[in-house]
């Protein structure tokens, strides 16, 4: 774990000091869009991802590429789940793939092309340009978005997972499932002190208890149809009860003990091509191998059993 500085690796854990042991995550530097007559244009081949397996916002955009018929249209490249000394890496591991465009052995190499001097995390997802070898966009809250809108005249699909009259209300749900679920999760489990990690274990479960009440009433969490806010929820869903719960020790409940999330979990999990963006194996052994400073023994855990997802 580490980042940038100038262009050179600095092996450093989040600090937390300075912030009274809060977890406060960074804003991603790469912003840009992909569209007619812009800097990026929307061309089959031309783009790629980097992403790993295990990381909740690199899985969103492995959703959205399936769900908009992606898949011939934009290559990926997955990272092996252990980030330890030197970040993500392109080192072997079952499931990962290696670096498909350079060969590279780090993930922070590819930061390096973009810009020499670089002072930034670096994380994944990426959105990369082959063609002008430029990071387009490394937030996968924008990302999704971009594969949602930019190239339906491509593949033909125009299925909308951020429609028009629905935006307001999934915005307002973002906000809120973002700050007390997706990275509420990291607060409690980044915490380095007792109350601050008390309070992200709070919100977490107010917010997860807001969810279930809202799915006892209706299908998804934005009208009735499957939006971008359900794809955000899900990926955080899907790694809580094997890992958030035991490693970032939210353990006042299980997904599995929510009877509407769980049942909302699997049938997000059994859409067509959803199964194949989760590899438990990669999910556990990242969080549980990478992070010594939370479990310095590496043991990754066993359970839980997931075939009954399916
Ligand atoms: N806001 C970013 C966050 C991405 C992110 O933090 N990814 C994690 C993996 S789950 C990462 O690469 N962390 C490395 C680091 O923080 O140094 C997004 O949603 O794309």
């Amino acid at each position: 774990m580490g980042l940038l500085i100038n262009g050179k690796w600095h092996d450093k854990w989040y600090d937390t000091a300075k912030s009274g042991g809060r977890f406060e995550r960074q804003d991603s530097l790469f912003r840009n869009t992909i569209e007619k007559g812009g800097e990026f244009e929307a061309e089959s081949g031309r783009y790629h991802l980097y992403v790993s397996l295990a990381c909740p916002w690199a899985h969103r955009t492995l959703i959205m590429r399936q769900l908009k018929s992606l898949t011939s249209h934009i290559s990926v490249s997955i990272v092996s789940p252990d980030m330890l000394d030197n970040g993500w890496t392109f080192l072997p591991y079952k499931g990962s793939t290696g670096d498909t465009l350079y060969g590279h052995r780090y993930m922070y190499e590819i930061y390096l092309r973009q810009q020499a001097d670089v002072t930034t995390r670096v994380t994944v997802p990426v959105l990369w340009d082959k063609k002008t070898e430029r990071i387009v966009n490394n937030e996968s809250a924008e990302i999704i978005r971009i594969l949602n809108n930019s190239f339906n005249d491509i593949t033909g699909n125009y299925s909308d997972f951020y429609p028009e009259q629905l935006r307001p209300e999934i915005d307002e749900v973002n906000q809120w499932v973002y700050n007390d679920i997706n990275n509420g999760v990291y607060k409690a489990g980044f915490a380095t002190d007792q109350a601050v990690y008390e309070a992200a274990v709070d919100k977490l479960f107010s917010a997860l208890d807001k969810v279930e009440a809202r799915l006892q009433r209706q299908a998804f969490l934005v009208g009735n149809h499957l939006t971008e806010a359900d794809i955000r929820l899900f990926t955080t869903l899907v790694r809580f009860d094997a890992v958030y719960h035991g490693h970032f020790k939210c353990n006042r409940k299980q997904i599995q003990d929510y009877p509407a999330m769980f049942d909302y979990m699997k049938r997000i999990y059994r859409l067509d091509g959803v199964a194949d963006t989760t590899n438990m194996d990669h999910i556990k052994r990242h969080y549980y191998y990478s992070h010594t400073m939370i479990n310095p023994t590496q043991v990754v855990p066993v359970g839980p059993d997931v075939s009954l997802w399916k």
